[in-house]
């Protein structure tokens, strides 16, 4: 029996809990269950009651106090403690049917999805375990107000595209709070972010007001020793880097984003049904069952 899921990741305040809420309302509106898994030990209130909380396990608050961590610490010491309990999430997940989506909001801390090694562990025991085996989406948030500012916005690019070739499973790129920028952004400019392209950085208009009021780059110090240049980038060498890392961005086309307004029903059902396809749910509801073939070929 197949498990599906989708495992909405992205920065802090990107506004996975209130996706998830969102996701969940739409899902039973349209009379289809879902198990609401909270894996951020910090979380306090929910638009719906998780059933299952990390917290029942850990809570950033007790790894902190008794451990002596700091926030980030705290947090991977909690996913570490996670990752030693993992039967803890087997035996809630074990009798799910098919019929679910198992939503699984992450917490915001970056580093989680760009350089330490747990949540491919983790995606990997969901999804190939042998016993839970789920069919699993990453649904990444990156907060649409990120396009006001350009080299913010490939920033945030790029730690969706870790997240995505770290994980190695179906996933989806979500520009959230559209609702914020709706009369900001023309949908002309728009659509040059869903699908980001280099130039977006060369027309800046934060850039271009920058230039006008401090003039021209200053070349860098050539003659400067390595150290030294490598620690005071600025400026050309700046805009270089990041036109560079745009090109790469754009020449693979990795990335492309997803609009979502949480307000807006339809929105909500146009990413369930990305996160449907990814993970093929609707082919296996209701299969057939190999009799039903047999007669309709013998009916030819
Ligand atoms: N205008 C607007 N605000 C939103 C939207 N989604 C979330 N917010 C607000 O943004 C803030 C953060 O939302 P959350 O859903 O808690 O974000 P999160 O990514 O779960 O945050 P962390 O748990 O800190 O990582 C809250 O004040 C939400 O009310 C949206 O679509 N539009």
């Amino acid at each position: 029996m197949s498990k599906f899921g989708a495992m909405i990741m992205g920065p802090a305040g990107a506004g996975k809990s209130t996706f998830c809420a969102a996701l969940i309302t739409h899902l039973n509106l349209n009379r289809r269950s879902a198990f609401y898994i909270n894996l951020d030990p910090a979380a306090e209130s929910f638009e719906h009651t998780p059933d299952l909380d990390i917290k029942e396990l850990i809570s950033l608050k007790d790894a902190m106090e008794e451990v002596g961590l700091g926030p980030n610490g705290g947090l991977i010491y909690c996913f570490e403690f996670l990752m030693e309990n993992l039967d803890w999430l087997t035996e809630a997940l074990d009798s799910l049917t098919e019929e679910y989506l198992i939503i699984i909001d992450m917490p915001g801390q970056i580093e989680l999805y760009t350089h330490i090694p747990i949540l491919p562990t983790l995606v990997k025991f969901l999804t190939n375990s042998g016993s839970l085996d789920i069919r699993l989406a990453a649904v990444y948030l990156l907060e649409a107000t990120f396009v006001v500012d350009r080299a913010k916005f490939f920033a945030g690019t790029l730690s969706a595209m870790s997240a995505m070739l770290m994980l190695e499973v179906p996933h989806i790129n979500v520009l959230s709070k559209m609702d914020l920028i709706k009369d900001q952004v023309k949908k002309k400019d728009l659509k040059r972010f869903l699908t980001p392209d280099v130039a977006l950085l060369e027309d800046d208009p934060l850039e271009r007001s920058r230039r006008i009021t401090e003039g021209p780059d200053e070349e860098d110090d050539e003659s400067a020793p390595p150290d030294e240049k490598a620690q005071v980038m600025k400026g050309a060498s700046f805009r270089r880097l990041n036109k560079a890392v745009a090109g790469l961005i754009e020449s693979f086309s990795m990335i492309n984003y997803l609009k979502l307004d949480v307000t807006d029903e339809d929105s909500v059902g146009g990413i369930l049904s990305h996160i449907d396809d990814c993970i093929q749910y609707h082919e296996a509801q209701d299969p057939k069952e190999p009799d039903d073939e047999q007669e309709y070929d013998e009916a030819d």
